[in-house]
């Protein structure tokens, strides 16, 4: 599975604990991550990780392209609900993406634990028949 870690400043330690928590199933699948994010999680754990531009310089962009051509499965996305984001707009786009295409996609710590129990279990196996919308 390609799988997108993404989070805001103030919730990169949450994100981090997850990748630590999670660092064996996680280490079986393709990692993605914006820039700051990706680079906190290599920092933190032995995960390798595509990083891409931070995201107010378009790192929600280009995962967001991944997610239009029907290129990632899952994304993890620990959003600040309480701070004004100068890229809210890309935040929005990424968010409504995930919609678009049917990405299961998980904006907290509760969700994103489920679904990468349900990942384990072999919930998301019909991500493996991709077809585009
Ligand atoms: O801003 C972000 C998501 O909208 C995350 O970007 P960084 O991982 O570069 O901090």
């Amino acid at each position: 599975m390609n799988i997108a870690l993404i989070a805001h400043d103030k919730k990169k330690d949450d994100i981090v604990s997850f990748a630590i928590a999670y660092e064996k199933v996680l280490k079986k699948h393709n990692l993605f991550a914006t820039g700051t994010t990706g680079l906190k999680i290599s920092e933190n754990t032995t995960l390798d990780i595509k990083r891409f531009n931070s995201g107010p310089l378009g790192g929600d962009q280009q995962i967001g392209a991944m997610i239009a051509v029907n290129n990632m499965d899952i994304v993890i996305f620990f959003r600040d609900p309480l701070t004004a984001q100068p890229h809210e707009p890309d935040v929005l786009a990424l968010l409504r993406l995930c919609d678009v295409h049917r990405i299961p996609l998980a904006t907290n710590m509760g969700s994103a634990e489920l679904l990468i129990k349900g990942m384990q279990r072999g919930d998301l196996s019909w991500r493996k028949n991709k077809k585009t919308i």
